[in-house]
């Protein structure tokens, strides 16, 4: 790959306990490219995701991004209004559940259009004439533009949550487990529209999943995570059709087995 990655960890450790929280994870992402962290509950994949967002602060190790303006940025260096200013207008969250990346206290237009508010965009036509435009593209009903988050279903609440996401044209998104908890069929669409955004979008993303099957269906490569630590990457067919390690060939094992 000749351009450069978007996203480079080195080292990157938080520990709670021993064996507990992320150890010395090492990857690069590019453009385009989309991560799956795999493993089992508790193996460290949300305090990983946690650590590159800035929610929680690491021990120690570098998050390298290259930002829109081809500048190198080490992310744990950052003064937090820096920080915060870089991740609103470059980075995208989409979390499991939809009310933590959204504000249920306001409409679905309110939702959409805030971030771009938030990014400098002060023509309200203009606002919500895209707030309208992404309910299209995430398949909802854009006459409901007016109606509240608690007034749609868990898919319907989890589709308002990407279009907020994306809406100011994050280069990075990070995802954990954005399909977790909806029915089969939901999820089923929810990943058919995520697949499209993120080729259509050219994102990179980093998703972390405990289902294999959401990380075949939209992740290029792979990490697997066990108390902490990587122990295992490569290309998403590689790792699950021919995995190295034993923990990966248990948990590959664990879903072909009824
Ligand atoms: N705030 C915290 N304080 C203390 N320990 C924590 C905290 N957050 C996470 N941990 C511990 O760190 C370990 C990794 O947790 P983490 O939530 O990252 O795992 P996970 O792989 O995302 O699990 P799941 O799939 O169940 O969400 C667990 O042992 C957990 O108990």
């Amino acid at each position: 790959m000749t351009e450069h990655a978007i996203l480079t960890v080195c080292g990157l450790t938080k520990q709670y306990a021993p064996g507990q929280g992320c150890l010395d994870v090492n990857f690069s992402l590019h453009p385009g490219e989309v991560l799956g962290v795999v493993g089992e509950s508790g193996s460290g994949k949300s305090t990983l995701l946690r650590c590159l967002g800035g929610h929680i602060g690491s021990d120690h190790g570098v998050i390298n991004y290259h930002n829109r303006d081809g500048q190198q940025v080490d992310m744990c260096q950052l003064m937090p209004a820096q920080r915060q200013l870089l991740l609103r207008q470059e980075w995208g969250f989409v979390y499991q559940h939809a009310h933590e990346g959204l504000r249920m206290q306001v409409s679905a237009g309110a939702n959409i259009g805030e971030p771009l508010m938030n990014n400098g965009k002060r023509h309200y036509g203009e606002i919500r004439e895209t707030a309208m435009r992404w309910m299209r593209d995430v398949e909802l009903d854009a006459r409901r533009i007016d109606e509240y988050p608690c007034a749609f279903s868990g898919g319907m609440r989890q589709r308002l949550q990407i279009a907020r996401a994306l809406v100011t044209q994050p280069r990075l998104i990070l995802m954990d487990e954005p399909t977790g908890g909806l029915d089969v069929s939901v999820q089923a669409r929810l990943l058919d529209l995520l697949r499209q955004l993120v080729s259509q979008l050219q994102l990179a993303v980093v998703i972390v999943t405990h289902d294999l099957a959401v990380a075949r269906l939209l992740a290029q490569r792979l990490i697997v995570m066990r108390d902490g630590k990587i122990v295992e990457t490569g290309l998403t067919d590689q790792v699950l059709d021919d995995p190295q390690h034993p923990y990966t060939q248990l948990l590959v094992s664990s879903i072909l087995t009824p």
